[in-house]
């Protein structure tokens, strides 16, 4: 029994038990090509081992930039897109009161995080600017490359704002920089200008670097115990290293059940989550799992929806439409509050019947439906559930669902460790940009417009 609960339980219309014990085999040949580092993309596999193995002085650097950043900032902009930014906003989402953007410095107790150079909006980054403008702040620059459009944009915007508001000085002691250790545009920027500076490991593909700086740094500055969250994702390490059994171990049974659905056409996985405050861990799992697994024209279409809200919108399809799909719910199993619907003299919306319920329990209710409607709606259920809404659980479920899908990939032939897919449209964009070098591609692509 390990620390976040898996439930197959409702997979029984879909898939027969022998299914399971036959493709052992091949769980176990993909465990032994992850552990033994033999399988492709090897280089990348830095984030096994990492919630025990991380740099401790580097750790004790975040925790004091954290502290620093929180003593003269009231808003961390943090610069980053896909894997440099999406576990951070999964985490301090996950982690935050719902509303902490909207509380004061001092009700919040740690600076707002806010986000920048995850898309090109003009409107985005010039309203960020309207609002920082006039308010102390720091920026986290993150990016492994340097050279990403996006954070590259939005850091050129935002230093000129440090340099305006702080001089040139004053700018460099509120940036911190989070990329490669030896190479690239903000590399050379630190070397430079003296920003404090953290490393992604090499090891570390950015969707897997939540729980190296990339995500440690902006966690910490939010006010979050990451102490604790590498304490879960380690717990998950050791319990998960145990045995590749999928009887024994729920993140390889996830990784298996899935590829079998898979191989039987459901080709679609939407990741469930009952808990606003987790539809960016739904951002976080479909990088991990897209970019992981989307390759050689094939692989699981990641998908990711809120109940119940998205009940009210894509739910009919999903209950009704193409039976291509299937769903993991996330849940958490004690909410971080409870609230009692109130009780009424007068019934007139009918709902006498729950009246001194708390709002909770009529989520697990719902849930449970959702669960039983859609399995006989022909859509395989599995349920993964936290047990509470805290820095260990999220920890846990961060390495939970990595290593299902280094597995996975493997299981189902590919490289889960690359992304050459996501070149194709950069390649373009330079293009059409005028970028020097990519002259022949921008005439074959006007012609094409
Ligand atoms: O950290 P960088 O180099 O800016 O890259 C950001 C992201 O861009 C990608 O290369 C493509 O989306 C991701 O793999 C990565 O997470």
């Amino acid at each position: 029994m390990t620390y976040i609960k898996f439930d197959r339980s409702k997979l029984t219309p879909f898939i027969a038990e022998n299914e399971l014990n036959e493709i052992q085999w091949q769980v176990t040949a993909a465990d032994e090509l992850l552990r033994s580092g033999k399988g492709a993309g090897a280089d990348y596999l830095g984030w096994i081992d990492l919630p025990e193995d991380y740099d401790k002085e580097e750790f004790a650097r975040i925790q004091a930039a954290a502290e620093k950043i929180a003593s003269n900032s009231e808003i961390l902009v943090v610069l980053g897109i896909g894997g440099s930014y999406l576990g951070a906003r999964a985490a301090n989402d996950f982690l935050n009161t719902t509303f902490s953007n909207y509380q004061t410095r001092e009700e919040r107790k740690a600076p707002l995080v806010m986000y920048a150079g995850n898309s090109i909006s003009s409107n985005y980054l010039a309203d960020l600017v309207d609002f920082v403008a006039d308010k102390d702040f720091s920026v986290n620059v993150i990016s492994k490359s340097g050279t990403t459009t996006e954070p590259a944009i939005a850091f050129r915007v935002f230093e000129e704002l440090l340099v305006k508001k702080y001089g040139r000085d004053g700018a460099n002691a509120r940036i911190y920089a989070t990329t490669d250790k030896e190479k690239g545009a903000v590399k050379v920027g630190a070397d430079a200008n003296g920003w404090e500076t953290f490393v992604v490991p090499d090891s570390v593909g950015g969707r897997f670097s939540v729980l190296t700086p990339v995500g440690l740094l902006p966690i910490a500055a939010a006010g979050h115990d990451i102490k604790k969250l590498m304490e879960g994702a380690n717990q998950a390490r050791k319990d998960y290293s145990v045995s590749a059994d999928v009887r024994e171990n729920d993140a390889y049974a996830y990784a298996a059940l899935r590829n079998i659905l898979y191989r039987k056409g459901k080709f679609s996985e939407i990741l469930v989550n009952y808990e606003p405050t987790l539809q960016y861990f739904g951002e976080w799992w479909k990088q991990l799992a897209g970019e992981s697994e989307g390759k050689d024209q094939k692989g699981i279409y990641p998908n990711s929806a809120n109940f119940s809200t998205d009940l009210h919108s894509i739910g009919q399809s999903i209950q009704d439409g193409s039976r291509n799909l299937f769903e993991t719910v996330v849940r958490v199993d004690k909410p971080r509050k409870n609230i009692t619907i109130p009780s009424l003299d007068a019934d007139l919306d009918g709902l006498a019947y729950i009246q001194g319920k708390d709002v909770d329990f009529v989520n697990k209710k719902a849930s449970d439906g959702v669960l039983l409607a859609h399995t006989d709606g022909n859509v395989p259920n599995m349920i993964v559930t936290l047990p509470a809404q805290d820095e260990f659980s999220l920890g846990y479920a961060i390495y939970f669902f990595e290593l299902a899908i280094g597995i996975s990939g493997y299981l189902n032939g590919i490289n889960p460790f690359n992304q050459p897919g996501v070149e194709s449209y950069k390649a373009n964009m330079f293009g059409l940009l005028g970028k020097p070098g990519y002259e022949e591609l921008t005439k074959e692509l006007e012609a094409r417009l």
